[in-house]
């Protein structure tokens, strides 16, 4: 089978009309163009941060990762695998493509442990089974998978989306793309940096110059050029003019190497 690509979203384009349209456009020509297999995880931390503000809870991360309290999970659940999922599954559908929206439960496609208690319901993802996805693929239909996942003991975790990608990746010996509302990982100058190996990751985290959801999004793509033993890009979904060359393995954001 020809590799396949895992669109990885995140950031704000859940909320925004115009970047769906124009992403799911490119997605349509893509598609037309090329036998590819294409698949979408996506993230949606800030439909839950917009939640929690609503609903009066405090939102807390810790190096990145949202403490998860076991009172919490469902709404987090909710938000993630329901609202955020069923948004891009309409998107989808509107856009004539078939879709299945899942989780990283569906088919133990993903295995998730819990990362560390002092967390809560927070996962740690692995490779898990291709078997479903796989036949989704061959059937032509489009995966919209959230990072929502279940341990082994049916407890549901929240796990990060790029983490959430990384692992799918690896299920499926996939491509990986994180697309984010920035054009790539930026410098001190806020210059875009194209491309980034592990010993200047490191060295712009213990700079400072990487911080917060970029220090995991960092990690998550270097694991994965190292799983996958290629390349992994981190671009921006606002560059819509940019994604068919970038979805074509043209660098248009930053390009991680192993
Ligand atoms: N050096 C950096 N370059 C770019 N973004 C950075 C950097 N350091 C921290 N960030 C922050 O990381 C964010 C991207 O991470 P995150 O919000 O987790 O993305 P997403 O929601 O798309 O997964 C950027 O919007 C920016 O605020
Ligand atoms: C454990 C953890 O931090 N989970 C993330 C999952 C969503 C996510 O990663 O969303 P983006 O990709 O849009 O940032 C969260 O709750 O925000």
């Amino acid at each position: 089978m020809i590799t396949p690509l895992i669109i990885k979203l995140g950031g704000v384009i859940l909320d925004s009309n115009e970047a769906l349209t124009r992403l799911f456009d490119a997605l349509v020509t893509y598609r037309a163009a090329h036998s590819r297999p294409l698949l979408i995880v996506h993230g949606g931390g800030y439909l839950v941060d917009e939640l929690m503000q609503k609903l009066g809870l405090p939102v807390t991360k810790k190096n990145g990762l949202r403490v998860t309290p076991a009172d919490q999970i469902d709404i987090i659940t909710g938000a993630l695998a329901g609202t955020a999922n069923k948004r891009l599954l309409a998107w989808a559908k509107k856009q004539g493509i078939s879709s299945v929206g899942l989780c990283l439960g569906d088919g133990d496609s993903v295995r998730v442990a819990q990362f560390d208690p002092a967390l809560g319901h927070v996962g740690d993802a692995t490779f898990g089974n291709p078997a479903l996805l796989n036949a989704l693929l061959a059937a032509d239909f489009l995966p919209i998978v959230s990072s929502i996942g279940i341990t082994s003991e049916g407890e549901l975790m929240n796990v990060n989306a790029d983490q959430a990608a990384t692992a799918l990746a690896g299920t499926l010996g996939a491509d990986l793309i994180l697309l984010s509302d920035v054009s790539g990982i930026l410098d001190a100058n806020k210059t875009r940096i194209e491309e980034m190996t592990t010993e200047k990751a490191m060295q712009l985290i213990d700079e400072g110059i990487i911080t917060d959801g970029m220090i995991v999004k960092v990690n998550a793509a270097l694991d994965a050029a190292r799983i996958l033993g290629r390349p992994v890009d981190i671009a921006s979904w606002r560059h819509a003019e940019l994604l068919h060359d970038l979805f074509n393995g043209v660098p248009i954001g930053t390009r991680i190497l192993a």
